[in-house]
């Protein structure tokens, strides 16, 4: 389960078609890597798939299932279980690394001791155990990118779109974090990558390739 569809997904800034139409299945377990030059597409790709594009900004057509179940909006995805890692990690700047991990999944109704729990697991586990406290404005990018994706990590989710999640990361980090993502597919997510990265696109099940818009297969999912 914690199958990821969609059907004739296709995003459009005004005149300008950001993805053309097209079908995708990754199922739970799976790693495709969305891989494609600056301005191919892969953000407004995983923003789609996310349900996270507003109307007043883009139009998207077509369909996004999570086991078989249409997602409506941003809330409906949520509840699906589907997580959006956004380029440049969406944190708060006026919040600390451990609040920006607890805020999300307090909202989500999750026990106050279980959140704390998870939070507490999940900065040890990107190397961020001793961060906790400090201001997200106070880490580096990298950090940054790391507690945005222990803060994906810690809402176990469903399905996992991750953006250019590993691009400001030293060599040890990248790794780390790609083995990371690669467990939460273990565990049982569909996990998207949007990647300019061939180490981590070389790691995946599958990997689709972005251009002006346009898919190609480089290695389809099987
Ligand atoms: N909000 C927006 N309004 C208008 N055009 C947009 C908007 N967001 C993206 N675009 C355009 O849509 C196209 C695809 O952009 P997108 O960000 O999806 O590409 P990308 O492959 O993720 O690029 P990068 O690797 O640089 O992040 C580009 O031509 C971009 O300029």
């Amino acid at each position: 389960m914690n199958d990821l569809r969609c059907t004739d997904l296709g995003v459009a800034y005004g005149e300008l078609v950001a993805v053309r139409p097209l079908d995708l299945q990754v199922l739970g377990g799976q790693v495709l890597a969305v891989t494609g030059p600056s301005g191919a597409g892969k953000s407004s790709l995983l923003w789609a798939l996310a349900c996270a594009l507003r109307p007043a900004a883009a139009t998207v057509t077509g369909a996004v299932e999570v086991d078989g179940r249409e997602l409506g909006d941003r809330d409906d995805a949520a509840r699906a279980g589907v997580v959006l890692v956004p380029q440049g990690n969406g944190l708060s700047v006026t919040l600390s690394a451990e609040e920006s991990i607890l805020v999300p999944l307090l909202g989500l109704g999750v026990p106050a001791r279980e959140a704390t729990g998870r939070v507490t697991e999940q900065l040890a586990r990107v190397g961020l155990a001793e961060f906790g406290r400090h201001l997200v404005d106070q880490l580096s990018g990298g950090q940054q990118q790391r507690v945005a994706l222990a803060r994906a990590f810690a809402l176990q989710p469903r399905v996992l779109l991750a953006d250019e999640s590993t691009s400001d990361l030293d060599a040890g980090n990248r790794e780390l974090m790609i083995a990371a993502l690669l467990e939460e597919a273990a565990r049982g997510a569909a996990v998207v990558l949007a990647t300019h990265d061939p180490e981590a696109a070389a790691r995946t099940d599958a990997v689709l390739a972005l251009d002006e818009g346009t898919a190609t297969w480089v290695r389809p999912l099987t």
